[in-house]
């Protein structure tokens, strides 16, 4: 095996060497420790980075000083789901390479640009260095000009634009009106969300606000069925089989403040504090132009949702509600016993501990599970919900993640904590004990019309481990929210923007934004950094218009999705071309997934998974520009992926490795 060229350390900051290559404890014997040695391509990179100061000196450069550590820092971490401009210099000066004649070969550039085919020589290397500095330099230079412009352009506009003293003077339309904010709060199973619903219903023009597509469908299903006409606006679909409807039911975020209503519900309204989806909320409490507004959610929202009726000068009530059905701690835990019973609902915090789990329930019951987790389409939850739900199915026993937390009505006896801690994507965590007392009172749904006696929900954990955390989590009291999540409405940022000139990168603009954005009042300033990401991908596509980028803000697009710049960047060019495009045009969206048939393994169910959600994204697209990005080969599509995901749940069996995984030792 030829060994990669060894170069000295010096030249390499960070480097392997056979030393290290075949490092072994002292007294113990360990395999060859491969050392997994850094790709020449970021050697080269990092090295140029780390020598900009003293190329500019070489250089006689005179540069603005005050920008270049943040400058550096980022294109540090040029990472494809961070800080993608940075990732693209990045991969632009690792492409000149292969224009230098430096023989390098450009294949493995275009699959990922980090890795050069071949090491980079001793006697090249400097030559390769100064070379990738004097794009960064420009690259730099552009990134500074923006800077200065943000810091001095408009600064008292500026300043303006980003003071909020009374935010519900940004809703004229609803300070022209007397409304009636009303309450209806308790712990979860307690009627809250039934009450409201009796008003709606009442109502000539209503709407329904919901945290999830999944509640605004279930809502629209519920209320057709009762004979009120009701259409549906989630960020993906629209269902309008009613050309006058009495009740809109929709997702938070879509929820109009330009239309007037009689009777509007906003479910779970603590999450008005949410840091990255609370402004929806707030947006909605203060712009909504409707004579009775019904908040359903906890007893922590009240205190704060009164100081903000005070602020826009609305009457306030608040209607307080007991569960339906006690809930209660087991005794004891399983003690890691899968004894489980019909009506159990187990919750794991993986999808590989609910896959691994479910096999060992099966297994043991001799009866397939049903099955609910996050990453599962709205549509698919339901389809697993009824199924476990209905008196003529086998699945009695539910497995399922925090997804259920929140609005699904399920028949759940008892619900059983696989472990009380998850993993943050960094980490393992406590489950926050807000989010363990909503999953907790799933148990003992209350059942309408029926007579009998309701039995009390049950909650226990499957290990001993767990036992006195989940009993002192369930014990614990409320705490009162403080502030409401807000950010600027669109129109504010448009003008916001419209003081810098074109080209200044709409993502560096809202950074300056979030920098200089002040709210007075019992209101906290939103968490921006998820718009950044977004911002970055679209501001790829130079065509498209501020008021785009702005309106493609929301957009639901997941860091970790498969070629996520390359998907974004071709719907991008279609809008700003104004060509049109069906979902089968769209080279990123691996539609032939779907020609694999019913899923019959873990990954070809994530594959399906990922599939959706990029369907998902495009028809979220599509719903804002229904001329250019056409809906009618996706919404087909959706369906099918929804088809096949619900029967590859059936048939499902976790592939071995997550079975035997340790996460899941239980005792039979
Ligand atoms: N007065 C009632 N008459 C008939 N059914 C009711 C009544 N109150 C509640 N229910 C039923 O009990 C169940 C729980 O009610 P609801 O969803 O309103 O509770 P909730 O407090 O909003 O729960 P969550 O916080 O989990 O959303 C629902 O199936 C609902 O239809």
């Amino acid at each position: 095996m030829k060994f990669p060229f060894l170069i000295s350390k010096f030249q390499f900051g960070r480097c392997f060497s056979f030393k290290k290559l075949y490092s072994t404890v002292p007294g113990k014997i360990h395999k060859p420790n491969f050392l997994a040695y850094d790709s020449p391509g970021n050697i080269l990179w990092r090295v140029a980075l780390k020598g900009m100061e003293t190329y500019f000196t070489k250089q006689k450069i005179e540069y603005p000083t005050q920008y270049l550590p943040s400058f550096l820092e980022r294109c540090r971490n040029a990472k494809v789901n961070q800080e993608i401009p940075y990732f693209e210099l990045k991969k632009k000066v690792l492409r000149s390479l292969i224009k230098s004649g430096s023989g390098f070969s450009s294949e493995i550039y275009y699959s990922n640009p980090e890795y050069l085919e071949k090491p980079v020589h001793r006697k090249n290397f400097t030559f390769y260095v100064s070379h990738l500095q004097e794009i960064i330099a420009a690259e730099f230079f552009k990134y500074a000009r923006y800077k200065d412009i943000l810091a001095n352009t408009n600064v008292d506009l500026q300043r303006q634009l980003t003071k909020f003293t009374n935010p519900g003077e940004l809703y004229p339309a609803a300070r022209s009106q007397k409304r009636h904010i009303i309450m209806h709060v308790g712990p979860t199973n307690s009627g809250k969300t039934y009450h409201a619903l009796q008003r709606l219903k009442q109502s000539k023009r209503g709407v329904y606000a919901g945290p999830l597509r999944l509640l605004a469908h279930e809502v629209y299903n519920r209320l057709n069925a009762d004979g009120i006409r009701c259409n549906l606006l989630t960020g993906e679909e629209i269902r309008e089989p009613h050309i006058v409807p009495h009740v809109v039911s929709c997702t938070v975020e879509m929820c109009s403040i330009y239309d007037s209503f009689e009777v509007a519900v906003i479910d779970e309204i603590q999450m008005i504090a949410d840091p990255d989806r609370g402004f929806a909320w707030t947006n909605c409490l203060l712009g909504l132009q409707a004579k009775e507004i019904h908040l359903c959610g906890e007893e922590s929202a009240v205190n704060l949702v009164k100081s903000i009726a005070k602020l826009t000068r609305d009457d306030f009530t608040v209607y307080r509600y007991n569960r339906l059905n006690r809930l209660k701690v087991a005794k004891a835990s399983l003690r890691g016993k899968l004894k489980l019973q019909e009506g159990d609902c187990l919750v794991a915090f993986s999808r590989k501990d609910i896959f691994a789990l479910k096999e060992k329930v099966e297994e043991k019951m001799g009866r397939r599970a049903a099955v609910i987790y996050g990453s599962l389409p709205p549509e698919v939850r339901n389809q697993q919900a009824s199924l476990f739900n209905s008196e003529d199915h086998e699945e009695k026993i539910l497995l399922a993640s925090d997804a259920i937390g929140m609005g699904l009505n399920l028949t759940v006896k008892r619900i059983i904590f696989h472990k009380l801690k998850k993993f943050s994507g960094t980490e393992m965590i406590d489950i926050p004990i807000p989010q363990v007392k909503q999953i907790a009172g799933r148990a003992g749904r209350h059942q309408a019309n029926t007579d009998s006696e309701q039995s009390p929900g049950v909650v226990t954990t499957l290990y001993d481990e767990d036992y006195e955390a989940l009993k002192r989590a369930m014990k614990f009291p409320i705490k009162n929210l403080t502030r409401a999540s807000i950010k600027p409405p669109d129109f504010v940022f448009e003008k916001f923007c419209s003081l810098f000139p074109n080209e200044v990168p709409v993502r560096m603009i809202l950074e300056r934004y979030a920098k200089l954005f002040k709210v007075q009042g019992p209101f906290s300033a939103s968490n921006f950094n998820v718009n950044f990401f977004t911002l970055d991908l679209l501001d790829t596509v130079k065509e498209l218009t501020i008021e785009d980028k702005i309106s493609l803000l929301g957009i639901p697009i997941a860091k970790q999705m498969p070629q996520v710049t390359e998907f974004a960047y071709e719907i991008g060019k279609h809008i700003a071309s104004g060509k049109r495009m069906q979902i089968y045009d769209h080279p990123y969206l691996p539609l032939d997934i779907i020609d694999r048939g019913i899923p019959r393994t873990n990954e070809a169910l994530i594959d399906l998974e990922r599939l959706h959600k990029k369907i998902v994204v495009y028809l979220w697209v599509s719903l804002r520009y229904p001329n250019i990005i056409l809906p009618e080969a996706a919404l087909m599509a959706k369906k099918i992926t929804e088809e096949l995901l619900a029967r590859g749940l059936a048939h499902m069996k976790s592939s071995t490795e997550s079975s035997s995984s340790s996460v899941v030792a239980v005792d039979n």
